[in-house]
């Protein structure tokens, strides 16, 4: 699992770094790192004019840019400086005009954008307020549109290093060199989708504070798979009771119980209504139909929104046995659910369960999904882009990220199929969530494309099979 730290705690590692060792100077392992990432980007393309081109801030983003300016202009590289607010960090600046390197204004370095290889963004890092100066936007946008690289320093200027969200058009790096660990914006869509690839400079300075959030690893998931062994048999593995589906949405039902089987649940006992029922019948021919014992239910896929959830939800709960409740069920939930009951709503179902607008949610999906898992005292899976595993007491836990190609009806369905098998299996509620999503997210990126959500459920059983250690 990769710790996530907020802006604030990471200054603070810093602090007590400094305190104990006064002599290292953080700012020149962190320029040496981006130089050096910026030799890479630049791939032996030295030749042209104003070859980089370095945006400067006026804080320590900006001084570990000017002392990279520094380094690059003493290999030979020609190296140009924009200081954006006409201020920079005083010594980096005396270093990068010793070294050679050139300065331009806002004009001259729109005029050198287009002969520019590479454009690193040294304008705010971790010490900035969200959003650009309306220049340094416009800059990000032409360097963008002339598809000239971009190596950010620490993270995109002008994004909240603590949240996914994104405001204003800013840079969209090819690459982030961040220090200490990586912050929210680096793993939370959107703000994710404009980091590129995030590199880690650990600059030795350790973390003692408790991660703000643990984001997930395909080898994670590998490791907390339950496979199973000599001694499985159809029951231990985990019985699934499904009750899905409708005359208005059959294929939910079909939908989540082929994410079930192909996430290897031991055995299905089907009883959503008939017409659901037959339509699995004619293509899951292992699926059993008619009351049982169950381990974990699968409820609330394809009800659509009538009057008779609430009865339908309580039928299932009163056992108190695990449950993922799903879609319409999400509105009918009683104040109280059973211990180990995983709810996973998306954006909008999230706010409906709240009573905020969606774009509330979206704006800030951490604090919501932490209200919804306090409420009813259940793991929460905030399904979007961005999957997040939240639990009462307000641990949180991102999935593997997956394409955005699986952004379509049907994945969801799919989604709580898989869920229900692992929670059958044993495993708690956010143990489920966080395999359930990886695994369809690892599928997805297997079969990348407009896949239909079956085909992306029948490649989870090929993941799945790679987590097996004896065959
Ligand atoms: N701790 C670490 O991990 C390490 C930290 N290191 C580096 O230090 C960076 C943090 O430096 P930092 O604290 O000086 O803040 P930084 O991001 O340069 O911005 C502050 C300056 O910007 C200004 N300003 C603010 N918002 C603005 C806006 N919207 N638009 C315009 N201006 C704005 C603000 O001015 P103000 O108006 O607030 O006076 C102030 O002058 C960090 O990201 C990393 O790169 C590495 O060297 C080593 C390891
Ligand atoms: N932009 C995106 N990128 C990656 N995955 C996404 C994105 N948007 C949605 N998803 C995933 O697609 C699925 C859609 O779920 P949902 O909206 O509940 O679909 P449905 O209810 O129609 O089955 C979820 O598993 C979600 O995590
Ligand atoms: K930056």
């Amino acid at each position: 699992m990769i710790p996530i730290h907020t802006a604030q705690t990471v200054r603070e590692a810093e602090e007590s770094f400094f305190a104990q060792q006064p002599g290292v100077d953080l700012m020149q392992l962190a320029a040496e790192a981006v130089a050096e990432a910026a030799s890479k980007l630049l791939e032996g393309d030295r030749t042209s004019e104003g070859a980089v081109l370095v945006a400067v801030g006026p804080g320590n983003n900006g001084g570990d840019g000017l002392y990279a300016a520094a380094r690059l202009a003493g290999q030979g590289i020609p190296v140009s400086l924009w200081l954006t607010t006409g201020q920079a960090h005083p010594d980096g600046l005396h270093a990068a005009r010793e070294a050679g390197c050139r300065e331009v204004d806002a004009l001259g370095a729109t005029e050198l954008l287009a002969q520019a290889s590479l454009v690193i963004d040294a304008v705010l890092g971790i010490g900035g307020r969200p959003g650009l100066d309306s220049v340094v936007a416009t800059f990000a946008e032409q360097a963008e549109a002339l598809a000239i690289p971009v190596l950010s320093v620490d993270i995109p200027s002008g994004l909240d290093p603590d949240r996914g969200h994104v405001e204003q058009d800013g840079f969209r790096a090819a690459r982030t060199v961040t220090f200490i660990a990586r912050k929210p914006c680096h793993v939370l869509q959107p703000a994710a989708g404009r980091c590129g690839v995030v590199q880690l400079e650990d600059l030795d300075v350790p973390v003692a504070t408790r991660p703000v959030a643990l984001q997930a690893t395909p080898a994670d998931i590998a490791r907390l798979w339950p496979v199973p062994g000599p001694t499985s048999h159809k029951y231990s593995r985990g019985v699934v009771g499904i009750d899905t589906g409708s005359t208005r949405y059959p294929g939910a039902a079909l939908l989540g119980t082929i994410g079930a089987l192909h996430a290897g649940a031991g055995m299905i006992r089907f009883v959503g209504p008939e017409v659901a029922a037959q339509l699995v019948r004619t293509q899951l021919p292992s699926v059993t139909h008619g009351e049982g014992a169950v381990q974990a239910w699968l409820l609330g896929s394809g009800w659509g929104q009538t009057e008779a959830n609430r009865d339908r939800l309580a039928a299932h709960l009163g056992v108190k046995t695990p449950a993922v409740i799903d879609a319409d069920a999400l509105l009918s939930l009683p104040t109280v659910v059973p211990p180990n009951t995983l709810l996973t709503p998306h954006a909008g179902e999230m706010s409906r369960m709240l009573g905020v607008e969606r774009a509330q949610v979206e704006a800030d999906p951490l604090t919501h999904a932490r209200e919804t898992a306090e409420r009813w005292q259940a793991v929460v899976l905030l399904k979007g882009a961005t999957q997040y595993v939240v639990e009462p007491g307000g641990r949180v836990q991102l999935a593997v990220p997956g394409p955005h190609w699986s952004a379509q009806a049907g994945s969801g369905d799919v989604l709580a199929g898989i869920c229900a098998a692992l929670l059958a299996a044993g495993l708690s509620a956010a143990d489920a969530a966080l395999l359930g999503a990886s695994v369809q997210a690892m599928a997805a990126k297997r079969r990348l494309g407009p896949w239909p959500p079956e085909v992306i459920a029948r490649e989870v059983a090929a993941v799945v099979g790679g987590f097996d250690p004896v065959w």
